[in-house]
């Protein structure tokens, strides 16, 4: 899919989607739990019907009546119904999925597309083979078949927090007790909090024994919880920064108690120069003057594509560190970024982890923009292309399916001119 943006100008409101991360959350814990939950404000982008797929192949029995899903838990892990279980792009299904899966003590291969069997699982590589347990990673799938044990977990805290979430999710089924020792930088801690959170809104506990280690007592039962998913801060990022740059929006949906990580949009905008009310349930985003920063992203990196197109705008210089997973979601956003932003004549350089964005006065784009095949890739650059108030065409527009399918209606409603072809 192509989109075709025409000139035009922020204005209005809109209601911002579910949170993709609290649904996968939930859908998890109320498919291991006993009893019928009712889970209310789901979408069903393409990560999100992965993980309830895999909770229907795991035995969990899921009805879904428009955004709401009643989910009965499974009963036993000898449920299993399939043998391959397709996490499409998802990572955080695939990681969420490798230690409770484990669980069946049965033959099982994830399977995937996009970038998804490239991107690290070294990690549980190596705990499964400390436990002398077979974990095959292959281009085409990941087989594991038997079941982690409790005990003394040590992981990386660098590569992906999804790790440590999995593990969160399936060791208090085990009868013994299991610790996590994250070795520093324990970056996307944020995540963790939100895990934890959803864990004990089901009943289940960890605890943090002091600031790197996480203790989970065995022998506990999620047990069914209704919930409504809140606001996600990932995708209301876009649309803020949108209404900063361009002439200001109004953003419903979001509870600024939440405890996303990507609640520090706000922070960075204003951190900018951004003039912003606070809401009852979100914010109004005025247009001002807007001052390059340097931006921290180890509890954010969802925000980083949005955060160079804010660069891009804000005068002077935008430092932005920690920023190294950016190169192993569905594409180095980092490359992607500076691939894309360079055709708006943008000064922008990386290293490693970390982008620099020099302010550029006149952003004009002469050739299409291209998506990379990656959701937040395609969102940030409709911004850049919109707040332009030049004509553009993004290639590759489709990707936006994998968090937000409808984006588009979305920018629609916030004065984007927009045809999809
Ligand atoms: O746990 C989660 O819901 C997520 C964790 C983050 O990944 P990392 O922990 O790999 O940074 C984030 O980028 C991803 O989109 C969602
Ligand atoms: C990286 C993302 O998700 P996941 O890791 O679950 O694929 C994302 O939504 O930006």
């Amino acid at each position: 899919m192509k989109a075709h943006l025409l000139p035009s100008k922020s204005t209005g409101s809109i209601h911002i989607p579910p949170s993709k991360s609290m649904s996968h959350r939930a859908i998890i814990c109320a498919a291991l739990a006993h009893g019928e939950s009712i889970i209310q404000n789901v979408a069903y982008s393409k990560d999100i019907l992965a993980t309830i797929e895999g909770m229907k192949q795991l035995g969990a029995s899921i009805r879904k009546d428009g955004s709401t899903l009643y989910i009965r838990g499974v009963q036993s892990f000898q449920q299993l119904a399939a043998k391959e279980i397709f996490c499409n792009e998802s990572g955080s299904t695939l990681r969420f999925f490798i230690p409770i899966f484990s669980l069946c003590n049965q033959d099982i291969t994830f399977t995937g597309q996009g970038r998804l069997l490239d991107r690290p699982q070294k990690v549980y590589a190596d705990i499964f083979h400390k436990q002398g347990l077979d974990f095959t990673h292959t281009p085409s799938g990941i087989h594991i078949h038997q079941s982690l044990q409790a005990g003394w977990y040590t992981l990386k805290g660098d590569v992906s927090s999804q790790f440590i979430s999995g593990l969160l999710f399936a060791l208090p089924l085990l009868t013994e007790d299991s610790t996590i020792h994250i070795e520093p930088p324990f970056e996307s801690r944020s995540y963790i909090d939100l895990t934890l959170e959803m864990m004990e809104r089901f009943g289940v506990k960890a605890y943090y024994h002091d600031e790197f280690t996480l203790y989970i007592p065995g022998n506990q039962q999620y047990q069914a919880c209704n919930y409504t998913i809140e606001g996600d801060y990932s995708q209301l990022a876009f649309f803020a920064v949108l209404g900063a740059i361009s002439d200001g929006i109004t953003l419903h949906g979001v509870t600024s108690s939440s405890k996303q990580g990507d609640k520090q949009i706000i922070d960075i905008l204003k951190q900018f120069g951004a003039l912003i009310d606070t809401l009852k349930d979100g914010y109004r985003i005025h247009p001002a003057k807007l001052i390059g920063q340097a931006i921290n992203l180890e509890n954010c990196p969802d925000l980083g594509p949005i955060v160079c197109v804010l660069g891009m705008y804000g005068e002077g210089t935008t430092h932005i560190y920690n920023a190294s997973r950016l190169r192993i979601k569905e594409s180095d956003r980092i490359a992607a970024m500076e691939e894309e932003l360079r055709k708006f004549g943008t000064n922008i350089t990386s290293t490693p982890d970390t982008i620099t964005i020099q302010h550029n006065p006149n952003p004009i784009c002469q050739t299409s923009l291209y998506g990379h095949n990656d959701h937040r890739v395609v969102m940030a650059l409709s911004v850049a292309a919109m707040a332009s108030c030049q004509e553009a065409i993004i290639e590759d527009a489709q990707a936006i399916e994998k968090s937000y399918p409808t984006f588009f209606e979305d920018f629609k409603k916030v004065g984007g001119k927009v045809d999809l072809l």
